[in-house]
């Protein structure tokens, strides 16, 4: 069922006092670069795989009106949040702008959503992940981190060569430095459920916690360490995979690509950069053009329209959902308005 569809069917369901289970994909978009590609390329790549849930964009005050205008040409619900500072501090992050990704806690507070699944601006959708709604409720969701790429070299584990994607490559000295760390996710995707309590306890949590290099990223693997849950690599291939665990990735079954490696969002791509000459990297980047390229994702206005409450729907596309709805007086059918 298109996103839309799927909106309107909820909100036509509410009416009848049935509550769905809201849901949509949720991502973030700061500043007035070139992220913005990224969201779009998003919002065609879950179009192209068939996802029934819309695609929310979370942006700060500092997005301009026509890459919105852009998001919402492109499908997209956008919806403007306020930015989060962590607190004052000295840290070095891993990349300077990562200060900037506090703000993605801001999702925690779209409560009109049951359940969301969070991608990273740079992160493509190539088949239909649509089940991961279907996980049980109570969990965070996402996939494990590799810990092997020079941006962890702050790190005890990358000094002693320990990584959580090979435990048995070299044992974590535990005599030396005690137990292990926890299992650690990326936070370029997540599935999570919204809610204010959560985004408050965030929020003052926050205001009490160091920066770390890895920013939201680290605080988020904090917050939630004792109820996340690892999902399969396919949900998220972080591409320094490729190189660093090779074994542990099945590239024909990867759903999700997260282009986080230096040098790797489409783009910017010039080929330049560790790695970035490999044929894997470059077949990769290679689809993500083709997704953004393909004319025939662009989004088409649904043929169920909200009219003052009432589902109004455009004659030539009579849908069989919406037929049922009309024997059951919810939607009226209207000539298709004719060709402009
Ligand atoms: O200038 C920026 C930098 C980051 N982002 C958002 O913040 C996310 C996290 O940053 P990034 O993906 O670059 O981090 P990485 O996964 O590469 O470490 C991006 O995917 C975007 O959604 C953005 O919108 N504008
Ligand atoms: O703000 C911190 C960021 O940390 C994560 O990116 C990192 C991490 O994946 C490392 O493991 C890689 O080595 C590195 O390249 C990559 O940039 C998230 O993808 C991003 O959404 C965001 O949370
Ligand atoms: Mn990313």
């Amino acid at each position: 069922m298109a996103p839309e569809i799927n909106e309107r069917a909820t909100a036509v369901a509410a009416k009848m006092g049935v509550n769905l289970p809201r849901r949509a994909y949720v991502t973030f978009l700061a500043g007035a670069g070139d992220y913005v590609k990224g969201a779009v390329g998003l919002a065609q790549g879950l179009r192209k795989v068939g996802s029934a849930y819309p695609l929310v964009v979370a942006v700060l005050p500092d997005v301009p009106e026509c890459h919105r205008r852009l998001l919402e040409s492109q499908g997209c619900i956008v919806r403007e949040i306020e930015p989060i500072h962590p607190p004052e501090n000295q840290t070095k992050f891993a990349m300077a702008y990562y200060v900037i990704n506090y703000s993605k806690l801001r999702i925690w507070e779209f409560v009109e959503y049951g359940k969301m699944v969070y991608l990273d601006a740079d992160i493509q959708v190539y088949e239909n992940i649509d089940e991961l709604f279907d996980l049980p409720d109570g969990h965070f969701y996402a996939v494990m981190d590799c810990f092997c790429e020079r941006t962890w070299s702050h790190t005890p584990q990358y000094r002693v060569g320990y990584c959580q994607q090979c435990p048995e490559r070299v044992a974590w000295p535990a005599a030396e430095l005690g137990p292990p760390p926890s299992l650690y996710f990326n936070a370029g995707m997540f599935v999570f459920e919204p809610s204010i309590a959560t985004a408050d306890a965030l929020l003052a949590t926050l205001k009490v916690t160091e920066p770390t290099p890895f920013a939201e990223q680290d605080f988020l693997n904090m917050f939630f360490r004792d109820i996340y849950k690892p999902i399969p690599l396919v949900y998220n291939l972080v591409l320094a995979m490729l190189w660093r665990h090779p074994e542990n990735v099945e590239l024909d079954k990867v759903k999700v690509v997260h282009y986080c490696a230096a040098g790797s969002k489409p783009w910017r791509y010039t080929g330049e950069g560790e790695n970035m000459d490999r044929a894997d990297i470059k077949e990769l980047v290679r689809r993500w053009w083709d997704v953004y390229n393909d004319e025939s994702l662009n989004y088409k206005k649904p043929a169920a329209v909200l009219d003052g409450g009432s589902v109004v729907a455009v004659e030539a596309e009579r849908r069989p959902f919406l037929a049922a709805l009309s024997e059951a007086g919810t939607v009226k059918y209207i000539k298709a308005p004719s060709a402009a």
